[in-house]
């Protein structure tokens, strides 16, 4: 198998090169039709091209949505497949958002699925769920150091409805959330300039102070645009932890399309907000 560069040492790069901005590819029913496509298959191929085409040499990280995908059965998968290639080809990260979690076995072969370098749906990075318990992603976690991929862990979910189980306190007083992050924290120990085992950490949660941030890993921060938050709240959010946030916004640049141009400059004016955010913070 081929061997990357650890992920986080790519991600700290395209970072640094591009800014930290990720954008997402969620082709809601809603968007095509907006953008004059049907929600079929041929409209779902032509927003992910124009998607691909605006932001694969504009922006750091794209993370397509698997969900809606998935809506139109094996041939969305194909035009997932071509986007992953296309935008890869282009030096941009893809992260899979398809938070996948399982008993161990199981999980074993989603592993296989998104980070064995062979599999035509290889991503430099996925997002898994922990509430099977941390140790069932374990097969994960191995298969990524192995081929130089990394995960992103649901902590602290932008969504309100995450609280019931995030929040719910352990019986050594730390609650569900603090404690994946403190999972995180240990499987970067040590990694130069970051770790690849990020957490999701929504960028609509307000103060995160009383939180350890400090992964020595990247925090995807999903909730910019459509969900509520701004660029200019993260410093506020994140604190010193900012520099290692990687800030998502998927309909709030999508319903630019679907001009080329209009998506890349959407992209680029959150981008230019998120950088001067973070700059003022650091
Ligand atoms: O806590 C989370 C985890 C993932 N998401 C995903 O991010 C995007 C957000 O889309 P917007 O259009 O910018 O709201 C979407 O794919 C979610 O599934 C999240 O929002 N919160």
């Amino acid at each position: 198998m081929t061997v990357l560069e650890p992920f986080g040492a790519r991600l700290r790069r395209v970072m640094d090169e591009r800014g930290p901005l990720c954008v997402g590819i969620d082709p809601h029913a809603a968007l095509l039709s907006s953008w004059g496509l049907n929600d079929d298959i041929a409209g779902l191929e032509s927003f992910t091209r124009t998607s691909v085409e605006a932001l694969a040499d504009t922006v750091a990280v794209v993370k397509p949505q698997m969900a809606f995908f998935e809506r139109f059965g094996s041939r969305g998968v194909a035009v997932l497949e071509r986007a992953v290639a296309d935008l890869r080809a282009a030096g941009t990260l893809v992260v899979m958002d398809a938070k996948r979690g399982d008993i161990g076995s199981t999980m074993a072969a989603y592993a296989e699925t998104f980070l064995h370098k062979d599999s035509p749906l290889f991503s430099d990075a996925l997002t898994v769920s922990p509430y099977l318990g941390y140790g069932s992603l374990k097969p994960a976690v191995d298969l990524a150091r192995e081929s130089g991929a990394g995960l992103f862990v649901l902590a602290l979910t932008s969504n309100p409805e995450g609280g019931e189980v995030q929040h719910a306190v352990r019986a050594d007083g730390r609650n569900v959330g603090a404690t994946m992050l403190a999972h995180l924290a240990g499987e970067n120990a040590g990694e130069t300039p970051m770790g690849s085992f990020g957490a999701v950490v929504g960028a609509t949660l307000g103060d995160l102070s009383s939180y350890e941030l400090d992964i020595n890993g990247p925090l995807l921060a999903p909730g910019i645009g459509a969900q509520g938050a701004t660029a200019a709240d993260l410093p506020a959010v994140f604190g010193a932890a900012v520099r290692n946030v990687v800030p998502n916004v998927s309909r709030g640049v999508l319903k630019a399309g679907p001009s080329v141009a209009a998506l890349r400059d959407a992209a680029v004016r959150f981008a230019d907000e998120v950088r001067e955010a973070v700059a003022g913070a650091v």
